[in-house]
């Protein structure tokens, strides 16, 4: 199993209660899902590769570091996802990014394609795709399945909340992906909902139940 990365800084849980206490409302929500995301993007981020640069500072010329060339591509599964992008576009004003649109089918589960739009360079790119919701692990495998079969070669996932079903699932299917998420919640329900989870994501960001 590839890496799964449990990110538990203090500021990321604290921030985590209030995004899953049913009172927060659409506003609140997803105000805290930005600077999670963008709390998150600092420890997903860790690995970026630097190099030695010269700089002027006013007193002298010396050597610095910045960030060597390395692009990055944000890749939000709608909808939910979406609520994750602004807060790393602050961190990471150049990634570009791409979207994904699933939905996922209320019977079976199972996820289902309805968009998919990427930037040309995928395969030269350090994708991140973002969901706030891991649960059965379908619609980020198909996603990650399908930004492989586009070309990219280096992606991480990154969600908010995950079940254990979703992790296990996910790393099967792709050994190569590390995994970074704020919280391994304890279960799916009958309706395949996180287990205390925090509802549906999609809903609570954009107000559409
Ligand atoms: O791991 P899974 O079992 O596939 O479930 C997780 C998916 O379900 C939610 O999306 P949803 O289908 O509700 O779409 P939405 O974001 O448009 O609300 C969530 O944002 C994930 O994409
Ligand atoms: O708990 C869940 C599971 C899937 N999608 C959500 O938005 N929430
Ligand atoms: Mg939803």
């Amino acid at each position: 199993m590839k890496k799964v990365t449990l990110i538990n800084h203090p500021l990321v849980q604290h921030k985590l209660s209030f995004i899953r206490d049913k009172n927060t409302g659409s506003k609140d929500f997803r105000e805290l899902i930005e600077e999670v995301a963008m709390l998150m993007c600092y420890e997903v981020t860790r690995d970026m590769p630097l190099e030695e640069i010269e700089i002027e500072t006013p007193i002298c010329t010396t050597k610095a570091k910045a960030l060597s060339g390395k692009k990055v591509g944000i890749v939000p599964i709608l909808r939910a996802g979406l609520g994750m992008v602004d807060g790393m576009l602050k961190l990471i004003p150049a990634a570009k990014v791409g979207h994904i649109g699933l939905y996922r089918d209320p019977e079976t589960l199972k996820p289902v394609e309805y968009y998919c739009k990427l930037p040309s360079d995928i395969g030269e790119r350090d994708i991140i795709v973002t969901d706030p919701m891991l649960a059965t692990g379908g619609s980020a495998a198909d996603a990650i399945t399908l930004l492989k079969q586009r070309g990219a070669k280096s992606i991480k996932l990154m969600c908010l909340i995950a079940a254990p079903e979703g992790l296990e699932y996910v790393s099967e299917q792709h050994l190569d992906v590390d995994i970074y998420t704020a919280a391994i919640d304890e279960k799916l329900n009958d309706h395949g909902y996180i287990v205390p989870g925090l509802g549906d994501a999609g809903d609570r960001l954009f107000g559409t139940k």
